[in-house]
């Protein structure tokens, strides 16, 4: 059986999976657990690869691991998995006629890689031309860290934010620049510490050379971790 994460909006983007194919059937159906037995369930797996690691269970440090990692990966990291995680986005009339774009810029990317289940740190910049409608600053960073919080990979979750606030501020006039640093490519595997990803996705009035141009002169991409 597949489960998609009911992120149907997303479809054409591709969603983040739970199960993956006919041929891997589920342990468990995601949608029928409750957070605390998504938590034991996760605490045995974690404990059974920390056994076969060759770690000491008893060990004062190591015995509350099972349990911490389980409550991270359920309450924290993965959060955003939880649809009812996601943020409400209060919106106003955009009563002062303010006719030019908005820039929310630097706001602070932790995800997780959905390849390695290492983290993604970065800072993703956001812009939007209002239509009539105007969002609260912070739900902009409230809609990043949701869809930040799943295993990830960097270009879906700069579409899944400008999708998410499209539909918000009804207006295809958004978009968001991310630069991340992958800490599967800074500190294992090639081990480059210096290099960084960066991903955009530019909707609407974003499209054309000189509002891109703009935006992208307002964000200097000089990010610092
Ligand atoms: N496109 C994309 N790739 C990612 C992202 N995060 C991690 N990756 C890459 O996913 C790839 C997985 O490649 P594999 O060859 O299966 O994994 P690996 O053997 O651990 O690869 P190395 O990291 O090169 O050691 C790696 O090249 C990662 O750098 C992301 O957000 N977007
Ligand atoms: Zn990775």
């Amino acid at each position: 059986m597949k489960i998609d994460n009911n992120f149907e909006e997303f479809e054409s983007i591709g969603n983040n999976h739970i199960g993956t194919s006919e041929s891997t059937p589920l342990r468990h159906d995601a949608f029928k657990l409750s957070k605390e037995e998504k938590i034991d369930i996760i605490k045995d797996d974690v404990r059974h690869i920390m056994e076969t690691l060759g770690l000491d269970l008893t060990d004062d440090s190591l015995k509350g691991t099972p349990n911490r990692v389980a409550k991270m990966f359920v309450k924290e990291i993965f959060g955003g998995l939880d649809p009812e995680k996601k943020p409400s986005a209060s919106t106003f009339e955009n009563k002062y006629k303010y006719g030019e774009m908005l820039v929310e810029k630097n706001i602070t990317v932790y995800s997780t890689c959905e390849h390695h289940l290492l983290p993604i740190v970065g800072k993703a910049h956001i812009a939007y031309i209002s239509n009539g409608t105007v969002v609260g600053l912070s739900k902009m960073n409230r809609i990043v860290d949701y869809f930040a919080k799943r295993p990830q990979v960097q270009e879906r979750l700069t579409i899944q934010i400008v999708r998410e606030l499209q539909e918000v501020l009804n207006t295809k006039d958004v978009a968001c620049v991310i630069d991340a640093k992958h800490l599967c490519v800074n500190s294992r595997g090639i081990r480059d510490i210096e290099s960084s990803t960066v991903t955009s996705e530019f909707g609407g009035r974003f499209k054309d050379k000189a509002t891109r141009r703009e935006f992208l002169d307002y964000i200097k991409l000089d990010t610092k971790f």
